[in-house]
């Protein structure tokens, strides 16, 4: 059933409806001039697009960002804008995108005339469902190219006309290399729209970015939206706008990235109790919110999201996954599910971090540091969207408690370290936890050390680690939380890319059946056991660390 609106206890009712309105009020107020100027009404556009904002959307007021942007861009300024996740930046530039195409012909058929760039394949998706409403009832098409979809199911929707191309940088480019006729398409682009831009012109994306624009027209307009604009985005802007394009800052100087009707909170938590903290705190909150708890969890990696969906899931708790190992008929019909329960877990790599609106979210946990301060405010912005509330929970391990002390400094984080203790005192289980971890297929758990490894081995300096370090620490977590008794044997080739030969107390694998570590040690990390010796073996652990107090 897809739910509208956050259920209400009856009692609470009243007092929370007023409360939410008075916030949904707050991101549709006008930004600054306010009266009706607000109104979509008021807004100089199409009798089709109105209709469409009037009767499928059922809008009447904008957001200040739609306000603020939507005027400018109709003049057709080249625009950098930025306002705070969840306060309506899709609308806000696709409105004038679509107005721009309805005010002239197809200069022919098959002309492709606007592109719009997502980082994720999920929000490009989301953002051409959200322009099919909106052209409704104009005679005009959106076509989606993304990553993960057969080819021929693109060419099956290029042979229509494609107004509007809405894709990720990775597909739109193997489109323009291998596609005959496709670059000829993109040469009547009036609009580029880029989508979190801050990512798509960072490292990353780039050089994609870089090929895709120069097949553009070079007097098109060009827009970039994001809910964080950090200085180094500024040097890499002249890629793509104009150098006098204008730029609109919805969020004030004194404020934060950040909702403050979202209630953020850190938690330093110790190795061995991470999947038991997660469990826990998961519980607390389907104890407090039994008909509407909403969470997502992120994990640094794709293999970290499914070993903990794994072991949550054989601890009773129904998480759903998804990250870059699913397909993407998986990804989507995961991400389809979750937008429509009223009540769920999601466990989310970075594919879900930015722009994807599941409404309700009631509360974000992100466990293990993000990648930046940007993702930080990107992923916690899946909660208290369009003015409602919402919680945060960042779980870190003891080395990495700096992100939070340096990077979010200025960010409203309430210490609740002895919250996630108490949860795990009311609701969590060492040994019952042991067991579910026990249970998680033994190539997971693998794939989860490896990727560890390749995660921490990819910032060690923000660690001021170096490479035994590294080592030790992973291998602490392969004990830890992945309950192994010995450390996963990797491949030479793999250990060889990661720059680890040599490294102490990695156990190399040269190829078929076991593994031989840098003090010449054999064995395979548990590998064979059979489940009866799985779960022993998670006893004993329990049972070790209980002695070691
Ligand atoms: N004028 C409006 N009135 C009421 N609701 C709106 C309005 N504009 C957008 N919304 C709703 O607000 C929610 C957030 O919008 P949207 O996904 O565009 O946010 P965003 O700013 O792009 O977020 P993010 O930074 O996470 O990408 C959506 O559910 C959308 O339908």
């Amino acid at each position: 059933m897809v739910k509208r609106g956050r259920k209400q206890s009856s009692q609470a009712q009243p007092e929370e409806e007023q409360r939410t309105a008075k916030q949904i009020k707050q991101d549709v107020k006008p930004g600054g001039s306010g009266g009706d100027s607000s109104l979509f009404s008021s807004l100089p556009i199409s009798e089709l697009t109105h209709k469409a904002i009037r009767e499928i959307f059922e809008y009447q007021r904008m957001s200040p960002v739609q306000h603020e942007t939507v005027a400018p861009l109709l003049k057709g300024h080249d625009l950098l804008a930025k306002a705070k996740t969840g306060t309506g930046k899709t609308l806000a530039f696709l409105i004038p995108t679509i107005e721009k195409l309805c005010s002239a012909g197809r200069p022919h058929p098959l002309a492709i005339r606007a592109v719009v760039l997502s980082p994720s394949r999920e929000l490009a998706m989301q953002i051409a469902d959200e322009a099919e409403k909106l052209l409704t009832f104009h005679k005009l098409n959106v076509v989606v190219l993304v990553g993960g979809v057969k080819i021929t199911r693109d060419y099956k929707s290029l042979e229509k006309p494609a107004d509007i191309v809405v894709a990720t940088p990775g597909r739109l480019q193997d489109h323009l290399q291998n596609t005959p006729g496709f670059r000829e398409r993109l040469s009547s682009v009036e609009t580029l729209v880029l989508d979190e831009g801050d990512q798509l012109l960072d490292q990353g994306f780039r050089a994609e970015i870089d090929r895709i624009i120069q097949q553009l027209p070079k007097n098109r307009q060009s827009l970039c939206f994001s809910a964080t604009v950090p200085d180094s985005l500024g040097a890499v802007l002249s890629v793509a706008l104009r150098p006098d394009f204008k730029t609109i800052n919805c969020v004030g100087e004194e404020d934060t990235d950040t909702h403050a009707r979202i209630d953020q909170a850190y938690a330093i938590v110790d190795m061995s109790q991470h999947t038991l903290g997660l469990y826990s705190i998961i519980k607390k909150e389907m104890s407090e919110n039994p008909t509407d708890y909403k969470v997502i969890c992120f994990l640094p990696t794709a293999r970290q999201t499914q070993f903990f969906a794994e072991a949550l899931n054989f601890a009773g708790v129904k998480a759903l996954e998804i990250h870059s190992r699913k397909s993407q008929s998986n990804r989507t019909r995961v991400s389809d599910e979750f937008r429509a329960a009223s009540c769920g877990v999601l466990l989310s790599s970075d594919v879900s971090a930015r722009g994807v609106d599941y409404p309700d979210v009631s509360m974000v946990i992100q466990l293990g540091c993000p990648s930046t301060r940007e993702q930080y405010v990107h992923r916690l912005g899946r909660t208290g969207r369009a003015g409602k509330n919402g919680k945060g929970l960042l779980m870190l391990g003891p080395w990495e408690a700096g992100f939070q002390r340096q990077d979010l400094k200025d960010l409203p984080l309430d210490e609740a370290t002895s919250t996630v203790h108490a949860a795990i005192l009311e609701f969590g289980d060492e040994t019952s936890m042991a067991r579910s971890v026990s249970r998680v297929n033994e190539d997971t758990r693998t794939q989860t050390y490896q990727a560890w490894l390749g995660y921490y081995n990819s910032s060690l300096r923000r660690w001021k680690w170096n490479k035994d370090k590294l080592v030790a620490m992973g291998n602490q977590m392969s004990s830890e939380v992945l309950l192994l008794d010995e450390p996963p044997a990797l491949l030479a080739k793999t250990v060889g890319k990661m720059g680890l030969t040599g490294v102490a107390g990695l156990k190399v694998e040269r190829g078929g059946g076991g593994g031989e570590d840098h003090q010449g040690r054999c064995g395979r990390g548990g590998e064979g056991a059979g489940k009866g010796e799985a779960v022993a073996r998670a006893e004993a652990v329990v049972r070790k660390r209980r002695w070691q107090g």
